[in-house]
């Protein structure tokens, strides 16, 4: 039977993620539009960054485990911060323009799967930015994104 690599094992390894955020950062901090609204950021931002997506696509758990991060608290970085429609759009595509830059695997299905999560993910960073408060819970599950389709539209309860 055919085996299907992870994301993260497709990509490569924890330094390819660390240096994409390290990367993308270095742009982000340099950018006209994004610049001041991450200068004042952790030094640890760019490697949560980088361990969070790396665990969302099956790598090792670095961001629950090491950094001691959840799903809640990476949403709750975001709450308050007026996030728009055009900051969101100058991330996604400095980052897709790093990972052009550093040759990240650019198969046509792994850059579909990188896509569709950074479209969902930067969505939700900005709809969450809006509220006062964090909805989430801390025992929410942190998400996993794989090669397939996202089987659905969100439907409340
Ligand atoms: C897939 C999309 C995204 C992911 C996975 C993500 C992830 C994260 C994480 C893990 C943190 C906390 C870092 C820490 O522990 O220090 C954070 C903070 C933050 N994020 Fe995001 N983020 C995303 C999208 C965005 C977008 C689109 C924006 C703005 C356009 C944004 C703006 C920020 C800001 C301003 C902070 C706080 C920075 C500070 O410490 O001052 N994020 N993000």
């Amino acid at each position: 039977m055919k085996t299907v690599p992870t994301l993260y094992e497709w990509a490569g390894d924890i330094q390819t993620f660390e240096t994409l955020f390290e990367t993308f950062y270095d742009k982000v901090l340099r950018d006209d539009l994004l610049g001041s609204l991450f200068k004042n950021m952790s030094p640890d931002h760019v490697r949560h960054v980088a361990h969070f997506v790396a665990e969302v696509f099956g790598g090792p758990t670095l961001y629950t485990e090491q950094d001691q991060g959840s799903h809640a608290k990476m949403i709750g970085e975001h709450i308050g911060k007026m996030l728009t429609e055009e900051k969101r759009q100058r991330w996604l595509q400095l980052l897709l323009q790093t990972a052009d830059e550093l040759g990240l695997k650019s198969d046509p299905e792994f850059r579909s799967a990188l896509v569709g999560y950074l479209e969902w993910g930067t969505r939700l960073a900005v709809i969450n930015s809006q509220l006062t408060e964090n909805p989430m819970v801390e025992s929410e599950p942190m998400p996993r994104w794989g090669w397939g389709e996202t089987g659905g539209p969100y439907i409340p309860n």
